[in-house]
């Protein structure tokens, strides 16, 4: 087999997309959807693999900027749009398009590279670690009640048209993505994602609202969500499904939890996608009534260890030498001093004797905080070569937010 792996062009977007949707089973996306992520793609960091005239493999990424704790926006490339046909899989294709991405990745000086998989099990030999997690949550809205903070009467809902409402949803969401690691600054045309509603994909949903939450006439929080009317012979049984809640401070976020889990005719409403410390779940009076399925989220790969761990903060003083395991990128390979605190870093090369060792992919999960490197060290997959060093260091790359990426990409 020969194969050529080069950039696409703008003209083969087209086709080259279509092998992508056909490699994922090959239902065509909605073509709102489909007409957003040609808008998005960034063809000179799109690659394909060519045998012939036939697409055969697919990738793609995005230049975004990721939250990271202590609140800088650093550049991270999001990998996207992975796929190698099911003719050419398991020769090594997705392999070689990944070599020639994260190569791309650190010409570009972008220290991280982000992903959501389609299956978890793919990324790890690339270097990639689970960084984040997510919950979906079905809570049984008859069956709660919530404890609400003073001043929730207060607030003021008005249901907005979805597009007049985007400026306002926006701002709300660029403070809130700088101060959670893990979320997105908000890249032009990405607003329309949070968005799209075709008809096509609404599974018996009416279409998307959106209430804005007001104090004093500033808008300080949002959700956008949709009502699915079901009746069943004891009465009503609709389901509000969220899309997203974002709000600026508790009160805020109390009137809209509220709200969504007070509509009429409903008894459940679901989120595919909450943080793990979503407060609503401090603020129900069962629990049990909360179904919470956790999983993965984000994943993330260290492209350059000096410049990603020097471009976080600590939550504790930490010193301490690191001894990086990277066959995939071997210019990460060997000893990096990490000093940092709450107010900044630097992480040098040393030939100093290391204090832990691990692999880039240990070094990707726990990098946002959510990831325990104490809970690594206990799965055998992190290394204390200097008794304390792991305690030290563990509680120093703890993030008191939970990390999360509100959205795939
Ligand atoms: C960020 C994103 O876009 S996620 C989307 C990923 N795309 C998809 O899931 C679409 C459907 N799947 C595919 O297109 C392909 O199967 C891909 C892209 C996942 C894999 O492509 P391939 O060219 O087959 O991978 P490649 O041959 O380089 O495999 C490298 C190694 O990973 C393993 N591997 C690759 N995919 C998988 C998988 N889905 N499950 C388990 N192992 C896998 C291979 O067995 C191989 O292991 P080895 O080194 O021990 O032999």
């Amino acid at each position: 087999m020969t194969t050529q792996l080069r950039t696409l062009r703008a003209a083969e977007w087209d086709g080259w997309y279509g092998k992508l949707e056909r490699a994922f089973g090959g239902t065509p996306e909605a073509p709102e959807e489909r007409a957003l992520y040609r808008d998005l793609t960034e063809v000179d960091r799109s690659i394909g693999v060519w045998d012939g005239s036939e697409v055969v493999g697919t990738a793609g990424a995005f230049s975004f900027r990721m939250t990271v704790p202590g609140g800088a926006q650093l550049p991270a490339a999001g990998v996207t749009m992975v796929s190698v046909q099911p003719t050419h899989r398991r020769r090594g294709l997705l392999t070689e398009m990944m070599r020639q991405q994260l190569a791309d990745v650190r010409r570009r000086e972008e220290p991280l590279a982000v992903l959501t998989a389609s299956e978890p099990v793919i990324y790890g030999r690339f270097g990639y670690g689970m960084a984040t997690r997510q919950a979906a949550l079905r809570v049984e809205t008859k069956r709660v009640a919530l404890t609400l903070p003073d001043g929730t009467d207060g607030v003021r809902l008005r249901l907005v048209p979805l597009a007049e409402a985007v400026a306002d949803c926006e701002r709300v969401y660029a403070a809130v993505a700088a101060e959670r690691p893990g979320m997105l600054a908000r890249q032009p045309g990405w607003e329309r994602l949070p968005l799209l509603d075709p008809p096509a994909d609404r599974e018996g949903t009416g279409e998307l609202l959106c209430v804005l939450a007001e104090v004093a006439g500033e808008v300080r929080g949002y959700a956008r969500y949709a009502v699915k009317a079901e009746w069943s012979p004891r009465g009503p049984d609709g389901t509000v499904k969220l899309r997203d809640i974002e709000a600026l401070d508790p009160v805020v976020r109390a009137a809209l939890w509220r709200y969504l889990l007070d509509i009429d005719l409903t008894s459940a409403l679901v989120s595919h996608n909450r943080p793990v410390d979503e407060p609503l779940l401090q603020m129900v009076s069962d629990l049990r009534r909360c179904e919470v399925r956790v999983r993965d989220g984000l994943f993330l790969r260290p492209v350059e260890v000096g410049a990603a761990l020097a471009g976080r903060t600590y939550a504790a003083p930490v010193d301490v030498v690191l001894d990086v395991e990277d066959t995939f990128c071997p210019w990460n390979q060997g000893r990096w001093r990490l000093t940092g605190d709450a107010k900044g870093a630097s992480c040098e090369r040393t030939t100093d004797a290391a204090d832990l060792a691990l692999s880039v992919r240990e070094l990707g999960a726990a990098y946002l905080g959510d990831t325990r490197l104490s809970a690594l060290a206990a799965a055998g997959r992190v290394r204390e070569l200097r008794p304390g060093a792991l305690a030290e260091t563990s509680g120093a790359f703890g993030s008191d937010v939970a990390p999360w990426l509100p959205h795939g990409f």
